[in-house]
């Protein structure tokens, strides 16, 4: 522990856990108000996941003040409530970096430091992975506990379930923390969550139910008596157990996650006692001590920067509407013509857009929960039974659906629409939530037509092409943000299958743009006219079917094409490059350049940014139409694996 005049304040004292678990006990509460005071003044300067962090500030206190971390290995899912977890272990004298480019990560991560043993982003992980961990202790490897802290809205994913009934049956001492807060990102649903509600409903948390004999036999009395009450409370039998008890584990709680007391008491009691798997059932407030952030419908789950005296979040300066917006009415305007669509989000209504529909429809708006599988397959059944299902999942998330996307869908040729938001690099939410892999992992699916939005406009289009769309799956991805400001259609018309579009003419260069960076080409277009080079921009619309009377038109009349795309290699580019192979055009001496992300992970800053880290800024983009025009080879090694 750093010495300290007596009255600094605590958290000055803190260097890492160990210090916590010099500080009487006493002390843990006020240090935890302390450490709340700084998660709000540190997200009040950078933004970020402020309601989850601020519900689990006594939590991470308690935790760590009883395990040994890291030794004990601290699995947070998720890992967008970490902010406390990261001032305590080292890194306060960073947290005002959070999210930004070279600073601390918005999520947990493992090259960041030791205490964070195990990273994410995305949910449902931690169970798997802390028995993971578990099984690693108890065959030798040089690692303690491993304790998984797990959200009401992500245990309602499949992965948690798999792992839980592997934990179960396997039986080994391992602690899973269910954060229950009543809230996802937007308002919890499914019968897992309601269970969980009815299992406190009825009684006050200060009267802890322990479902466990040798948790209660080690709890003070007070607790020990109302543990055995509310065991029958919640049971309603005696030696009946929860669904977690009939899985295996023992249970422990519902107790109250802002009060220290309880915390330290059922945690050092289930520290001491477990021989196998643990459920400790927390209840914490989403956003809990910020009244704005509690008073918030989204309970603070991801703020701007904003006036911590009031919560006032920075505004974005008006301008162009976001493509999610523009998304969501023109699925709106379809469905007003068409009552056969219908729409399924997973666990992100807001996020995605599908409000505006679930405002005019309710009825036929699906949010299934954190359950990116279930709602591949379920819209997979819609199609089969005749509905138009539009499948809206950010493209990050839809990796984990991969195989039903294959096996529900594209084997079946299923007309799902697949509206994929987020695609391309998102900014602060860095690397885990970049929208790469989509173009490849959807363009090699035999039968999937695949389509990406130059601009707002195209959205709109793109929207009216998949409502009619019925010969088989259809995915359209667009970029997170504002559009480019262009004029919107009245209404969105079906483009042309496997038809791009030539945006202007030049003679030297084509480019062929997949997407968002159409707007970068053209800058770039620009920039190179001044050395006299002239360049034939065209837009492909479509990755699949690919449009070959475009593509030849371009190399035949140009000394060389260059493709740009946001997402990663062996996508657009690389569908181009076989098309061209298999048609012999590099026999006659084609230039071709295949503009995409590096073949590495590009960590979070302000999207331009990270493109221009990616080298597919405009001058970038300049800098290789010159290249081709010389005849020089790519200068960027292919492979940048930092
Ligand atoms: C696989 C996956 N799908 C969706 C998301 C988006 N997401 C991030 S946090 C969150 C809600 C998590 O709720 P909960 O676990 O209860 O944590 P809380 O925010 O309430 O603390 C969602 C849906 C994600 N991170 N991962
Ligand atoms: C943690 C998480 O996965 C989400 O909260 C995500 O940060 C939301 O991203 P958007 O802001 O792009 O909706
Ligand atoms: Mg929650």
């Amino acid at each position: 522990m750093t010495h300290t005049r007596p009255n600094t304040p605590l958290l000055d004292r803190i260097a890492g856990p160990s210090d916590l678990r010099q500080m009487p006990d006493r002390q843990l509460a006020a240090l935890a108000d302390e450490l709340r005071a700084e998660v709000i003044s540190a997200v009040s300067e950078t933004g970020g996941h402020l309601g989850s962090s601020l519900g689990v500030v006594e939590l991470t206190v308690a935790i760590h003040a009883v395990f040994s971390t890291p030794m004990d290995k601290l699995i947070w899912d998720v890992g967008h409530q970490c902010y406390p977890h990261k001032i305590l272990t080292g890194r306060r004298d960073r947290i005002r970096t959070l999210r930004q480019k070279d600073g601390l990560s918005g999520f947990t991560k493992r090259s960041e430091s030791i205490y964070d043993p195990f990273g994410a982003a995305h949910s449902s992980t931690s169970i798997s992975a802390a028995l993971g961990f578990a099984v690693g202790r108890d065959m030798g490897q040089a690692t303690g506990d491993a304790i998984a802290v797990i959200g009401d809205g992500s245990i309602s994913a499949g992965m948690a379930y798999e792992a839980l009934n592997n934990a179960g049956a396997e039986g080994r001492r391992l602690f899973v923390i269910l954060n229950d807060n009543e809230m996802s990102i937007a308002p919890p649903v499914g019968a897992m969550s309601s269970y969980l509600s009815r299992m406190y409903a009825s009684e006050p948390l200060a009267r802890m139910a322990s479902l466990a004999e040798g948790f209660e036999a080690a709890l003070p009395t007070p607790l020990r008596e109302s543990a055995k009450r509310a065991r029958q409370l919640v049971t309603g039998l005696t030696g009946s157990g929860t669904l977690f008890e009939e899985l295996g584990f023992q249970y422990v709680g519902p107790i109250d996650g802002h009060d220290m007391g309880q915390l330290l008491s059922v945690l050092r009691a289930a520290r001491t006692r477990a021989t196998g798997p643990v459920l400790i059932h927390v209840c914490t407030v989403k956003g809990k001590g910020y009244a704005p952030a509690e008073g918030a419908a989204d309970k603070g789950h991801g703020v701007s920067k904003f006036d911590p005296a009031t919560g006032a979040q920075a505004k974005s300066k008006p301008g162009a509407p976001s493509y999610t917006g523009v998304f969501g009415q023109a699925l709106v305007d379809e469905a007003a013509r068409d009552d056969r669509i219908v729409a399924v989000t997973a666990a992100m209504p807001d996020g995605t857009g599908l409000t505006k529909m679930a405002e005019r429809f309710p009825a036929r708006v699906f949010d299934v929960g954190i359950a990116e599988q279930h709602a591949v397959t379920f819209a997979a059944g819609m199609a089969a039974s005749g509905l138009k299902p539009f499948c809206t999942i950010y493209s990050t998330f839809l990796q984990r659906a991969y195989d039903q996307v294959v096996h529900d869908v594209a084997l079946q040729g299923l007309p799902v629409r697949f509206a994929i938001d987020r695609a391309g690099l998102v900014g602060a939410d860095g690397a885990t939530h970049a929208g790469a892999f989509d173009i490849g992992y959807l363009g090699n699916l035999p039968g999937m037509t695949l389509m990406a939005a130059a601009d707002e406009a195209e959205l709109v289009h793109m929207v009216a092409t998949a409502a009619a769309h019925d010969a088989g799956p259809i995915a359209f991805r667009y970029p997170r943000g504002s559009g480019t400001g262009v004029a919107l259609p009245e209404r969105g018309k079906p483009l042309a299958i496997g038809k791009g579009r030539v945006i202007e003419e030049g003679t030297d260069v084509a480019i062929l743009s997949f997407g968002a960076h159409l707007f970068e080409c053209q800058v770039a277009a620009d920039m190179v006219a001044d050395d006299g080079i002239t360049v034939t921009v065209a837009d492909a619309r479509f990755a699949k079917p690919l449009d070959t009377d475009l593509l030849m038109q371009l190399v035949g009349h140009h000394r060389a094409l260059i493709t740009v795309e946001q997402g990663a290699m062996g996508g657009f580019g690389s569908m181009v490059l076989h098309e061209l192979a298999r048609r012999g055009a590099f026999d006659k001496g084609l230039i071709l350049r295949t503009l995409c992300l590096p073949d590495r992970f590009i960590d979070q800053a302000d999207p331009a940014d990270m493109y221009a880290d990616a080298g597919l800024s405009a001058t970038d983009i300049a800098h290789s139409i010159r290249a081709a025009v010389a005849g020089r080879a790519e200068v960027v090694p292919l492979r940048q694996v930092r």
